[in-house]
């Protein structure tokens, strides 16, 4: 028996239809099922049993007949009671939120953290480690055997490289205000989105959260104490509303750094309120700038920046506290971050990362490659690989990270980057250039500069743009190591990649990969998210690519 209807509700089964869910690029799990009419209603609550991981991380619950209910938070063996909360794809599946376990699975265990029920920051804090490895593989051979079309992707899939640490590990936080309390003009709080709930509220400052570092933690429970210690603060402080573009507070970002040095075993703490002051009086901004300096005297918090959010969106950071930037230092490198740009959040396993991404490289050591290093951020892989290339390009879009980049390859002597900046989405033509005010002219590869020898490409989340990859095929570079957070739009993109349905003349022109492999690692502990390196080789061809050579 694979359910109970709690709730009397049933609509009576039509003539049978067969149905595919055929979200090719969207990353849910392909079920080839009978459907009668939809068989639940929303509000309606079941008991189902769980059977499978989709990708994403819901577990998959079948009825009777094989209507598929995918619910939040069910892990597999395990039996749920669940509220439908919404029914997709006019009636082809419905979605759901576990409200009790009713049997736990095989893998459970003891989650380490008094808000693991409501909040939706850890979804996988309750099973154990190893399996959530195995469940994360799992994904990672489903895209790729069903996107990307791999026959032997179960072969090809290495063994999740397993979290150094697995809590503590993240060293960047954000945290949303919601409004709490009865009325409209309930306090200010803050803490993290309940699972499947984008406007409640789940405040974590009492006990902190196990996922980042303990000072953070301090800095979590001061902002707390400041906001209840306040007269009149829904009056002075109030929760920014998004639909009305009234209100202040928006949300509270703490980045973390270990401290070098004399500290060395300390932590420093970026502290980043984002918060809308612009047309708010001399009030307001006296209360904000107290709470500023309030978190300031924290002995850990290194900065305090307040990030701007203007009436068109764009924001700006203005410094309060101490410097704009915190440091990293990732296999001998200093990064230096400023607020607006990306690092990799789990920094013991961005080591593993980064070693991971050298080995798929497959350099000769002898400094011969020229690597080129898309969507670079604050030049991540170039910066950790100058050493043994020839030269390094890098590419980003957010002109912060371009300029970290650049003044982490000058703090850390590396002479053979380069940086510039560029929207990889919008790319016209069919070549790829770097153009930057700091260059004497702009180079095109393939053409000024020789083909690059290896490709990184490390995009976010929606993948690569199609014109990106027609010109990689165009430009026929040997290897592609293609880093990722979302598994199925790079099975989308290995498929394009490793297209050989076209036979047109122009097809022709292009490189041709194929996959040699793919190394998952697990930088996300407790969640359904996973990185994923593939390692693509050209194709020998007798035309195409040597256009350019
Ligand atoms: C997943 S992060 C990787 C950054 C870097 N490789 C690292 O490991 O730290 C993706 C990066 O792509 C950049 N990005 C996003 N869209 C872009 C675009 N259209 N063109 C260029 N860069 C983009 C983001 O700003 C971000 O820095």
């Amino acid at each position: 028996m694979l359910f109970v209807r709690r709730a009397a509700i049933h609509s009576a089964c039509r003539s049978p239809v067969v149905r595919t869910l055929s979200h090719r690029y969207t990353g849910i799990k392909a079920l080839s099922f009978r459907a009668p009419q939809e068989p639940v209603v929303i509000g309606e609550e079941v008991d189902v049993e769980c059977t499978a991981v989709a990708f994403g991380g819901r577990g998959v619950c079948k009825f009777p007949g094989g209507f598929v209910i995918l619910c939040e938070r069910a892990v597999p063996g395990e039996k749920v009671h669940a509220r439908i909360t919404a029914i997709k794809k006019g009636g082809r599946y419905a979605e759901a939120v576990k409200i009790q376990r009713l049997r736990p699975t095989p893998y459970h265990v003891n989650a380490p953290c008094p808000h693991f029920d409501r909040c939706g920051g850890c979804t996988w804090l309750d099973v154990a480690y190893d399996q959530q490895l195995a469940f994360k593989r799992d994904q990672v051979v489903d895209v790729m055997t069903r996107i990307a079309r791999i026959n032997d992707a179960d072969r090809i899939v290495n063994a999740i490289s397993p979290s150094q640490q697995r809590l503590r590990y993240r060293n960047k936080m954000e945290f949303a205000f919601a409004q709490v309390g009865d009325n409209s003009s309930g306090r200010p709080a803050f803490g993290l989105r309940p699972a499947g709930d984008h406007t409640g509220l789940v405040e974590v400052f009492t006990s902190g959260c196990v996922l980042q570092q303990v000072v953070a933690d301090k800095v979590l429970a001061r902002c707390a104490a400041h906001l209840h210690a306040m007269a009149d603060v829904s009056a002075l402080l109030p929760v920014f509303n998004r639909r009305t573009g009234c209100g202040v507070l928006r949300s509270l970002t703490l980045r973390t750094a270990p401290l070098a040095g004399r500290c060395s075993g300390e932590t420093a703490v970026m502290v980043i309120i984002a918060a809308a002051l612009d047309r708010q009086g001399k009030e307001t901004k006296k209360a904000f700038a107290a709470l500023a300096a309030d978190l300031a005297t924290i002995d850990c918090v290194q900065s305090v920046v307040h990030e701007r959010v203007g009436d068109n969106n764009e924001n700006q950071i203005t410094v309060l506290h101490g410097p704009a930037t915190i440091s990293i230092t990732l296999r001998g490198v200093v990064f230096a971050l400023s607020v607006k740009s990306f690092f990799q959040t789990n920094t013991k396993q961005a080591e593993i990362l980064v070693e991971s991404v050298e080995e798929a490289c497959a350099l000769t050591g002898e400094n011969t490659e020229t690597i080129l290093d898309l969507f670079c951020g604050v030049g991540t892989f170039g910066l950790c690989l100058a050493s043994k290339a020839r030269h390094v390009y890098g590419c980003e879009i957010v002109p912060e990270a371009v300029e970290d980049a650049k003044r982490n390859a000058v703090a850390n002597r590396i002479e053979n980057a380069t940086f510039w900046q560029a929207d990889l989405a919008q790319l016209s033509e069919s070549m790829l250039c770097a153009d930057s005010k700091s260059m004497s002219k702009s180079i095109v590869f393939g053409k000024d500069v020789v083909r690059p020898d290896v490709v990184i490409v490390d995009p976010a989340r929606s993948g690569m743009d199609v014109t990106l990859v027609a010109i990689l095929r165009s430009l026929g570079i040997p290897r592609i190591v293609y880093v990722s957070c979302n598994p199925a739009t790079q099975a989308r993109d290995v498929a394009l990649l490793c297209d050989v349905s076209d036979n047109t003349q122009s097809g022709d022109l292009l490189a041709k990969y194929r996959l040699i492999s793919c190394i998952p690692v697990d930088l996300f502990p407790h969640t359904p998210h996973v990185e994923n390196i593939v390692v693509l080789e050209r194709v020998p061809s007798t035309r195409g690519y040597e256009v350019y050579s």
